[in-house]
């Protein structure tokens, strides 16, 4: 009696929560993020157990195959929309037919040959294989595709495990007891239905987190990231330079403003595409030739920003020449089949700074610098302290 409740109240659970991921799924316009296969995966279960319901656990009318066939199609689909959370496009609605159909013809045969016990030890078995496989799959991505998501993961594996090991000890004990051990008023059904309604219970929310997730995760990227180059926004710029002079070891850090030459031109003769083309190679340059973990930040249309950190006013010079050879160096390939573009830079160089409250202050004297690169020519490094002899 306790199991029988406690299945109706599972079913409800699986079908709302069914309606909610599709409600979630349709409000995530683009990447849905799986919503809209947890929704299948919970009408399959929440049917399946309706099903179970009407028919009882031993069904061996049609109602009990169909019901065993959802059963197993539910974790398949949980695992698909797993895959399409972590962005697989996968598809969905094939392999979900394809398993049902041999599922379905596999029953029949152990129906016809072995009989209901054989068939009910068979779900029992498949189910807990599908969901070691879960367990498995969370385990590795820990440590590969989801990183980032080490305690979510974890709290999935243990509760995936538990149910993994509910059904192995199901088969057990169909295959010792016979089909009685699927009574639904024994203590195992009851502890089975209970540990389901839990899970029913605690992975939704689970879910909704993850995406929650996922969202705010995007959100603060877009808020902090220039969508051409991949740089740092001002914004995110700002956020670095925070965390940089929050620490008492930071020393000094100097602000190269970098201004593509006659950046007008490029895009008046090649077309604004392949100007794109050119800001996005001059970010590809600057990344690789500054140092790992100076900020890079595009502050707008053809001007970037570098902070050299921890660093001297003779090396922030020799950094800003050696960003400016290597930017004259480097060629966009033209996509009208000319001959490569190449462009060169002014770049203007601060005074040292040591607190991110400075950045405007720096700005202007890198600002004023790059002004006078560009009166004197452009191609140039000037700095707004005093003009530091080069090494030969
Ligand atoms: N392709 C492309 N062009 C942009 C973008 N943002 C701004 N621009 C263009 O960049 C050009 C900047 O021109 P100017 O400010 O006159 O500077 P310049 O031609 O580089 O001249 P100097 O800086 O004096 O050497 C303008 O034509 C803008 O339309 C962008 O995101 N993509």
């Amino acid at each position: 009696m306790v199991a029988t409740v406690i299945l109706g109240m599972l079913c409800v659970h699986l079908l709302c929560f069914s309606t909610m991921f599709l409600l979630i799924s349709k409000r995530l316009d683009g990447n849905r993020m799986g919503m809209e296969v947890f929704a299948l995966g919970n009408l399959l279960l929440g049917v399946a157990y309706a099903l179970q319901l009407v028919g009882g656990v031993a069904d061996h009318r049609a109602i009990g195959f169909i019901n065993h066939t959802m059963t197993l199609g539910a974790p398949v689909a949980y695992a698909l929309g797993a895959a399409r959370f972590f962005n697989r496009p996968v598809p969905v609605l094939r392999p979900l037919l394809a398993v049902a159909g041999l599922y379905t013809a596999a029953q029949l045969l152990v129906q016809f040959t072995l009989g209901t016990q054989a068939r009910h030890a068979m779900l029992a078995g498949a189910c807990a294989l599908l969901f070691l496989a879960m367990v498995v799959t969370l385990l590795y991505g820990m440590r590969s595709f989801a990183k980032d998501m080490r305690a979510e993961m974890t709290v999935f594996a243990v509760l995936i495990a538990g149910i993994c090991g509910l059904n192995a000890a199901k088969l057990v004990m169909i295959l010792h007891s016979g089909l009685p051990a699927l009574d639904m008023n024994s203590g195992f059904q009851t502890v089975f239905y209970v540990y389901m309604s839990f899970l029913g219970t605690v992975l939704p929310p689970c879910m909704v987190w993850l995406v929650l997730r996922r969202l705010t995760d995007e959100l603060r990227v877009m808020a902090t990231q220039d969508p051409l180059t991949g740089l740092l926004n001002r914004r995110g710029l700002m956020a670095c330079l925070d965390m940089h002079f929050r620490s008492r070891t930071a020393g000094n850090a100097h602000l190269l403003i970098v201004d593509i030459d006659h950046f007008k031109r490029i895009n008046d003769t090649h077309g604004h595409q392949m100007g794109d083309l050119v800001l996005g190679r001059v970010a590809q340059v600057l990344q690789a030739t500054a140092r790992k973990g100076d900020p890079i930040c595009r502050l707008g249309g053809e001007e970037f920003l570098v902070v050299a950190l921890d660093i001297e006013p003779t090396g922030a010079f020799q950094l800003a020449e050696r960003l400016r050879e290597a930017i004259s160096h480097s060629e966009v390939p033209s996509i009208s089949a000319q001959d490569p573009i190449r462009c060169t830079v002014t770049i203007g160089v601060s005074k040292s700074f040591s607190h991110p409250q400075a950045l405007d202050a720096v700005l202007q004297q890198a600002d004023a610098a790059l002004y006078r690169g560009k009166e004197s020519g452009r191609d140039r490094v000037e700095s707004a302290f005093a003009p530091l002899p080069l090494p030969a």
